[in-house]
């Protein structure tokens, strides 16, 4: 799966841009503030429907316009899917795949995976667990079809649990909404679980190759006591939530935990692997994709040179470009990713104030 074809309109400093990008290296060089990142915002933007920069919406719109307009052309098995997207300022979102109006966003994120590394990632190691279940959901997301409606539905149950704490309500009330919750949470946490299990197992593989010598171990914490029954615990600290106002352990509370020994990873190792930790993580699960579904993600790397040194550049891109994926790389000097790799990039573009050529 590629994008053969990408249009870009209003996005950040980029007022229009058309790339025709191969479906292997792509990369995509710049001076600082010349619109190389806006080009992955671009991308992700038009499969998740938001940006991976911003909360705000409306901030990737071009200063001088009221709406941004993107389209792709997605080759997929040999087929075409056209993608477009129109957001405007007033928040109002159309998405259109092959000229058929979409709903909801997760069929974009259905039609198009993607694996974003910056050089932020390694954030997803320190920030709470909620980067780290979003990464678990992603997974999960792919790879069951049952699992988006199971999780919408804890979502709704939790809502409406919460509300009758912060209104007092007696247990009775509540009982009915917890033997929810618990069918819900139980679906939502199998197939998690099913996933974290199968990408440990790919996962091992990558680790020893960016880092050999430490052993790293990745678990998953369902948000809850495991040995504990949900019912029970939901009904034991029923006064602690009417307390608190929420629901204090659930789905809602899941986590993945990667250690080094006793240690959390955090403290174990330095930004540097942390930052090949994340990458492997997220090489994991677009192979996993692709062995569960023989669908390929694309990866959009934003400046891979920071804080990597040239054999473990090296090392990454030749990672990458193994699984076969279509990949966007963005560096500011070309040649801190020309020299790490065993040939040239597939297509270069050159960024300059928001205009994008393609390098010939
Ligand atoms: N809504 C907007 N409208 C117009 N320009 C914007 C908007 N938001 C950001 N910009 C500008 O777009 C430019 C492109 O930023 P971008 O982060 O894509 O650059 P970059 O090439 O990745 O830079 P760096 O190498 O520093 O990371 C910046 O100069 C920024 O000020």
């Amino acid at each position: 799966m590629s994008l053969s074809r990408i249009t870009i309109g209003s996005f950040r400093n980029i007022s229009s841009a058309s790339l025709n990008p191969s479906d292997g290296l792509n990369l995509i060089y710049g001076q600082n503030g010349s619109g190389k990142t806006s080009i992955l915002e671009a991308i992700y933007f038009l499969g998740m429907g938001r940006s991976f920069r911003s909360h705000l919406s409306q901030r990737v719109i071009n200063n001088d316009d009221d709406k941004l307009t993107l389209f792709a052309n997605l080759i997929q098995d040999e087929n075409d899917c056209k993608i477009g997207l129109r957001r405007h300022r007033n928040g109002e979102i159309e998405v259109k795949i092959n000229g058929e109006k979409v709903k909801r966003l997760s069929t974009l994120a259905e039609t198009l995976p993607i694996q974003v590394i910056t050089p932020e990632s390694f954030s997803l190691l320190f920030e709470g667990p909620k980067a780290r279940r979003q990464f678990i959901d992603w997974g999960a997301f792919h790879s069951d079809p049952h699992f988006y409606q199971a999780w919408v539905n804890v979502r709704k149950v939790l809502k409406q649990r919460n509300q009758l704490l912060r209104n007092h309500s007696p247990y009775s009330q509540i009982q009915f909404w917890d033997k929810e919750l618990v069918r819900y949470a139980e679906q939502v946490t199998d197939i998690r679980n099913r996933y974290v299990d199968s990408l440990n197992e790919l996962l091992k593989g990558i680790i020893e190759r960016f880092l050999p010598q430490v052993d790293i171990k990745v678990s998953f914490t369902r948000g809850w006591d495991s040995k504990t029954d949900f019912s029970q615990l939901l009904e034991n600290q029923y006064s602690r939530d009417v307390a608190a106002g929420n629901t204090g352990s659930g789905p809602h509370k899941a986590d993945l935990r990667l250690r080094v020994g006793n240690l959390p990873v955090q403290d174990a190792l330095s930004r540097g692997q942390l930052k090949l930790l994340v990458c492997a993580l997220r090489i994991a699960q677009g192979k996993l994709l692709k062995q569960q579904l023989n669908k390929n993600s694309i990866y959009l790397v934003d400046d891979l040179p920071s804080e990597l040194d040239a054999q473990h550049r090296q090392l990454l891109l030749q990672q990458l470009t193994e699984t076969g994926a279509q990949i966007f790389v963005t560096a500011i000097d070309p040649l801190a990713i020309v020299d790490s790799l065993s040939r040239p990039p597939d297509r270069m573009f050159h960024v300059e104030q928001g205009l994008v050529t393609v390098i010939e």
